[in-house]
Parts: structure tokens; sequence; C-alpha cells
């Protein structure tokens, strides 16, 4: 059976074979207006959910017990001050309950990496830094803006911000020389 599988598992295609290129010696010094550019040709792709990100967090831990899920981008937007070196790596928002194992790992140990990967682009961004809570205002924005708001308030419901201090892009190729190219604070 684990062998059938196993047999099964390496006959799967990684990647399509039609894949987009990717030159980082064209690519803009704002990660964000290369996420942007991704972005949109994920959706003219006709990617599946492409503002879904798998979101990791840790605990406080000195053993740091690691976990993930799947969570919606919210926003994303140029950060207001403070990036280094003019460079702005941008604030990337997500929401969800203050009390959910994320949201206590995240109060306890404020720092996370998110990953995007569509699929049919071969392509996967990792964005990873430090996390603050946005107000008890745009929180409640946000819940009564999810699809199927009834008007109930959920104080528990939380927005957050990551505030990238790295940003890497990956781009599959067909000829397994796979390209990445970071952004480093
Ligand atoms: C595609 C997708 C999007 C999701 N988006 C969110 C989200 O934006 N916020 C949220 O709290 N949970 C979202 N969930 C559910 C989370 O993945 C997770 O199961 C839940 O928040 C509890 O996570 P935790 O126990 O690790 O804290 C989403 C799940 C999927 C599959």
């Amino acid at each position: 059976m684990s062998d059938s599988l196993r047999r099964r598992l390496r006959a799967l295609p990684d990647f399509p074979a039609d894949l987009p290129s990717f030159d980082p010696a064209t690519a803009p010094a704002d990660p964000v207006a290369l996420f942007l550019d991704w972005f949109e040709h994920a959706l003219d792709a006709g990617v599946p959910q492409p503002h879904a990100f798998s979101l990791a967090t840790a605990t406080a831990t000195a053993t740091g017990l690691v976990s993930s899920r799947m969570l919606i981008l919210k926003n994303l937007e140029p950060a207001s001050s403070g990036a280094t070196a003019g460079v702005d790596f941008g604030v990337w928002q997500f929401a969800s309950t203050r009390t959910s194992r994320k949201g206590r790992e995240l109060t306890a140990n404020p720092h996370a990496a998110l990953n995007f990967y569509w699929a049919a682009l071969g392509r996967q961004v990792r964005v990873v830094g430090e996390v603050s809570v946005l107000s008890a205002e745009a929180s409640a924005a946000d819940w009564e803006e999810r699809p199927g708001a009834d008007g109930q308030a959920n104080p528990q419901w939380q927005l957050y911000a990551l505030h990238p201090t790295e940003v890497e892009f990956w781009q599959a190729s067909g000829d397994r020389h796979h390209i990445r190219h970071r952004y480093v604070l």
C-alpha cells in the first residue's frame, strides 16, 4: 500500500508544463509592487482564491512549537513610515479570533510567516515579520464587512498587521533551476 502510494506520489507532476518567466534583474525595488504584479497575474490566470495564504505562528516556549493554517489577506497597504532606507515592505492585514490558537500564539509571540502559493503559475511568496494588532474600530469594521455578517458584534475578532522584514518570491522553472528573489530589511 505505502509502496503504491509512494509510486503514485512520485508520478504526480510537481508543476504545470507551462510556467511564466521571471527575471529578478528586472524586478522592482519594492516587494509590494512585485507582489501586486504577481497577484494581478494570478487573478488573470484564474487561480482560485489567490488571496488565501498559509499563516505560520509559534509558541513563545523554549521548544517553539509551530502551527499553520489558511487565512485570507484583508488588505495590503504601504507602511506609513519607519521602513529603513525608504524601502517599503508594506502592511499585510489579516483577521481572526483573538482567542484562537493563532491568536493566543500571536499574543505570546508576535512573529509570523505568510505563504502564498499560486499553483497554476508555479509561484510562491513568503512574507516574514512582526505582527501588531489594529484598532478595535478597524477590527469591528472588518467583522461587519464579512460575507453573511448579521449585525452582531464580535469583540473577539481582531484585525492584525504583519510588518515584514523579509519577502521572498519563488518561481518554479521547467528546467528545475527555480528562481528565488529575496528582499530583506
Ligand atoms: C481558504 C481558507 C481561508 C480561511 N480564512 C480564514 C480567515 O481569514 N480567518 C480565520 O480566522 N480563519 C480562516 N480560515 C480557517 C483557519 O484556517 C483555521 O482553521 C481557524 O482560523 C482556526 O485556526 P487556529 O486554531 O490555528 O487558530 C480559513 C480557512 C481556509 C481553508
